[in-house]
């Protein structure tokens, strides 16, 4: 991936009734660089990734990509539109398709599920379909670079709550998008497959995909964000290196309850 891309957020905001859940957030993401952002449960950080995939409605604030000198607002795009100019992403809770086998789930973009599964259910799925050797063995590929053990074939329905992450993540690798948003994808994962997944989402910035890594591994975010944004109820805590943000007392005393 040579061109490149930022995902630029300023000001977001987003409130559920009277409840401020972000508010204020400046963030950047860039091409080739992993941004994590950290913080208390029920700090901000998944309605964050919602807003900037269209999945919730900004309150106030702006979501722009900057990609070879053009600017394309996204504030107010629909989360389906968000897909095509190249932002994909995983969820805390995945959503699979239970019926649809582990390799399916793959080929289909997280938008678009609903849809594509009436579309299989009608018409079989992509091993019946013209061109779906070349679909399925680059999603084999992708399911065996994060480190699924289950076979392609299996149905997701099958599959342990780490597994489904993994498979999610096996997903954006497939889209080839240039922003990846992942939501606590090392959560319930095993020491080993914690190593692997880390090392595919290093590979996957070192090919250029702009990353955020909304995570409470921290060993994990220690050793792979380039940027952390530390949240707190909501607002930007604290913003910088790894080092600066993990080893700050004001983090250590909010998240960490040091
Ligand atoms: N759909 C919703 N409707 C109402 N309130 C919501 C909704 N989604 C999130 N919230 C509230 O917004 C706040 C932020 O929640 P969010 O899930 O973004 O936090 P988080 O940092 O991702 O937490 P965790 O680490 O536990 O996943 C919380 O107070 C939560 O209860």
């Amino acid at each position: 991936m040579s061109d490149t891309i930022q995902l630029r957020a300023r000001g977001v905001s987003v409130n559920f009734g009277g409840n401020v859940a972000v508010e204020g957030i400046d963030l950047d993401v860039d091409s080739g660089q992993i941004i994590a952002v950290i913080g208390p449960n029920g700090a901000g950080k998944s309605t964050l990734i919602n807003a900037l995939t269209g999945f919730v409605p900004l309150s106030s604030g702006s979501i722009e990509l900057q990609s070879r000198g053009s600017v394309t607002d996204l504030t107010r795009l629909p989360s389906r539109r968000r897909v095509s100019v190249g932002i994909s992403r995983t969820f805390q809770t995945p959503r699979l398709v239970p019926e649809l086998t582990v390799a399916e789930n793959v080929c289909l973009g997280s938008l678009w599920q609903l849809v594509y599964k009436r579309w299989f259910e009608a018409f079989g799925g992509p091993a019946q379909q013209k061109g779906s050797r070349d679909r399925f063995a680059r999603a084999c590929e992708a399911l065996e670079e994060v480190g699924v053990r289950a076979s392609p074939g299996t149905p997701a329905s099958s599959l342990s709550l780490g597994e489904q992450r993994l498979v999610e993540v096996a997903r954006v690798i497939y889209s080839g998008s240039a922003i990846a948003l992942l939501d606590e994808p090392f959560a319930g994962l095993s020491a080993v497959e914690q190593e692997v997944l880390a090392v595919e989402i290093a590979r996957l910035r070192d090919s250029g995909t702009a990353v955020l890594l909304v995570e409470h591994q921290l060993d994990q975010v220690r050793a792979l964000a380039d940027r952390v944004l530390a949240m707190d109820m909501g607002r930007p805590l604290l913003e910088g290196t790894s080092y600066e943000v993990l080893g700050a007392s004001v983090v250590r005393e909010r998240y960490l309850g040091e």
